[in-house]
């Protein structure tokens, strides 16, 4: 029969016979087989301990143990332990220990024996406090200090306790309140070390704060100390390798093609394809979330940071040179209204607030009020890895002053906030310093609940991260500028295609509706001076009317056309009107090759290189709509 020696990585064989005088085999595990590395261990000199699977010391090899690794010992382990480990009766109240714990420590204070003086400094020292050391035994055979986060070092198990924590997790997990979650697992880790709920809840948790390292080092540790064959652990361990490799490289192409093969990019209105979708009941707004389908994403962040905009306040910045496509940013919401259970925005905000107190800050830096022109520190954007920041602030009150802060971003975002952009009931904080832009630098795009930020074309280090806020011709995007919330935050855009579309069309003012593609082509004939760039830099505001009106019949080329869409106007709306009919275009084109290539770097822009050429062939092959 087996003992497994939990402090290895491997199940250990023990001997069955008396070892160096100090371990006895207990009564019921007659018959075990020799080992050899135990018994070199043994006679080594190393001081060994045996746990069981809730962390409580069942074997000391003590008569080897020195002096100087006692107080060691001592000093990180709780006198408790120490003497729960010698009293055998005890060990019938711990349950089924892993392949059965053969050995018990007997020793006697005062006895005279190595082991009894170990016995009587341990009590000398008094009550010792929990803590996370122990010894253990490398394969190498040598003695290290192993740290166990939060090893259960002799208190009872309180079932009743844990079954209710791991309720309360669960549900915390659910509502998404991770900080209160890994509160929860915590406390149930500090009660057993091994179960494997906790550590999934754990795990979880921080797979929700966004600190997927943690999250992946406390899976593997735990598939490693529980040796549990739990398929749900094994499943959350590959998803957090996952998504701590997608923080990393920033790479979403296993996840973003998954959402294509379900169907949804065909789908705009939630009636197709298989995923569930979320309306946001905001009038004239269309956005629409996943609720399912779409695999769990990381947030990422690459090579940006915020800092004073000469256009207004702050704004974000590339810090190096980026390709069209590179993905800049993805981030999942900090907040968001939740439609089917009454929770507003504000709510929800206010709920993660009073536990999350990095939360706070950042909205601090975020309060619309204030509009305050120094950044935040970059350390606020991203995930610290500090799990103290998490647990720092753990009152359940809100004090009214935060709720007045809380309450002028709620404002911010859903009266000054851009619906072309983002919709008026989540919260993604990086959207909210992100300027204007008619020619806008970069995409923006929702899967599942994660916004993904791209450059729209190479850009230089140092080039302000741009969207733009509206779409459509001059007086369409003026208004839309106008209408951003109070008269504080309304401006006029200055870019050079508001300046040149002012100049040229006779009519700015006049409502979309009634321009049609001649006069728009019309007025670019008039205007010999113009440059190519500047010609196709117009033409990208009303893309949406060459796409209405059937391009074929428009000179010049359907291709040129789709082209200025997507270099000038490489917003989501023109991007969603203008693809189908390029991928009409790219079946008809009179030269195909130019026509895949423009579908191709707007697909770029907006999915990255290897997803984009992907969607290409697909539509080629007619196996994927727009
Ligand atoms: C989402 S915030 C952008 C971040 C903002 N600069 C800040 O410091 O908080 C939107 C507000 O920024 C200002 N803004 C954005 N783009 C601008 C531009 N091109 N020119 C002037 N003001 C702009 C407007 O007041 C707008 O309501």
């Amino acid at each position: 029969m087996e003992c497994n020696w939990l402090i290895k990585h491997a199940p250990i064989t023990l001997p069955a016979k008396r070892v160096s005088g100090i371990c006895k085999a207990h009564s019921r595990n007659e018959g075990l087989t020799p080992n050899p590395d135990v018994l070199r261990d043994l006679r080594q000199g190393k001081p060994i301990f045996v746990l069981d699977e809730h962390g409580r010391l069942l074997v000391a090899a003590a008569s080897l143990v020195t002096e100087e690794n006692l107080r060691d010992f001592a000093n990180h382990t709780n006198n408790n332990m120490f003497m729960v480990a010698m009293r055998g009766q005890d060990f019938d109240r711990l349950g089924i220990i892993r392949g059965g714990w053969p050995y018990v420590m007997k020793a006697r204070p005062s006895s005279g024996t190595r082991l009894g003086r170990m016995a009587e400094t341990i009590r000398a020292l008094g009550t010792l406090p929990v803590d996370r050391h122990l010894f253990k035994i490398t394969d190498e055979g040598q003695t290290v200090i192993w740290s166990l986060s939060y090893a259960y070092l002799g208190r009872s198990v309180r079932t009743e306790e844990r079954a209710q924590l791991e309720r309360e997790g669960d549900a915390l997990i659910r509502e998404g309140k991770y900080c209160e979650a890994l509160q929860a697992a915590l406390a149930i880790l500090a009660m057993d070390p091994w179960s494997v709920p906790a550590i999934i809840g754990k795990a979880k948790s921080l797979l929700g704060l966004g600190e997927y390292e943690l999250a992946f080092s406390t899976l593997s540790a735990g598939v490693e100390i529980t040796q549990s064959s739990s398929s749900d652990m094994i499943e959350l361990l590959g998803v957090a390798e996952e998504l701590k490799t997608q923080a990393i490289t920033g790479n979403y192409d296993r996840p973003l093609l998954a959402y294509f093969s379900s169907g949804a990019f065909m789908t705009q209105d939630g009636s197709l394809g298989r995923i569930t979708l979320w309306p946001i009941p905001c009038p004239g707004y269309n956005m629409l979330l996943s609720t399912a389908g779409v695999p769990q994403m990381a947030d990422f962040f690459g090579d940006f940071q915020c800092q004073a905009s000469e256009l207004h306040g702050r704004g974000l910045f590339a810090t190096k040179a980026l390709k069209a496509g590179d993905l800049i940013f993805a981030t999942r919401p900090l907040a968001m209204e939740d439609y089917f259970n009454d929770l507003s925005l504000k709510q929800d905000i206010l709920n993660k607030v009073s536990d999350l107190s990095r939360v706070a800050e950042l909205l601090h830096y975020l309060d619309g009020a204030s509009r305050s022109s120094a950044p935040p520190p970059n350390s606020l954007l991203v995930p610290s890895g500090d799990m103290e920041d998490y647990m720092g602030d753990l009152s359940t009150a809100v004090d009214p002053e935060l709720e007045s802060r809380v309450e002028a971003v709620v404002r911010a975002y859903t009266e000054r906030g851009h619906p072309s952009l983002s919709p008026r009931n989540v919260l993604w904080p990086l959207l909210t310093l992100i300027n204007h832009c008619c020619v806008p630098t970069i995409t923006l795009r929702v899967v599942g609940f994660t916004l993904f930020c791209r450059a729209a074309r190479d850009l230089k280090p140092g080039e302000e991260l741009l969207s733009s806020y509206g779409d459509g011709p001059l007086r369409s995007r003026v208004s839309c500028l106008r209408h951003l919330g109070n008269e504080e935050s309304t401006f006029d855009c200055q870019c050079v295609k508001c300046t040149l579309e002012a100049k040229i069309l006779p009519q700015p003012q006049q409502d979309a509706s009634e321009i049609n593609v001649r006069e728009v082509e019309e007025s670019l004939r008039r205007s010999r001076e113009l440059s190519v760039e500047n010609r196709q830099i117009i033409r990208s505001a009303y893309g949406f009317l060459y796409y209405k009106e059937g391009i074929q019949s428009v000179l010049p080329d359907a291709e040129v056309i789709m082209d200025a869409v997507h270099r000038y106007a490489n917003s989501k709306l023109v991007f969603h009107s203008c693809l189908r009919l390029q991928s009409q275009l790219l079946r008809g084109a009179k030269n195909r090759e130019a026509g895949r290539e423009i579908l191709l770097k707007s697909c770029v822009s907006h999915f990255g290189v290897s997803l984009a050429q992907e969607l290409v062939v697909r539509v080629e092959h007619g196996a994927g709509a727009f």
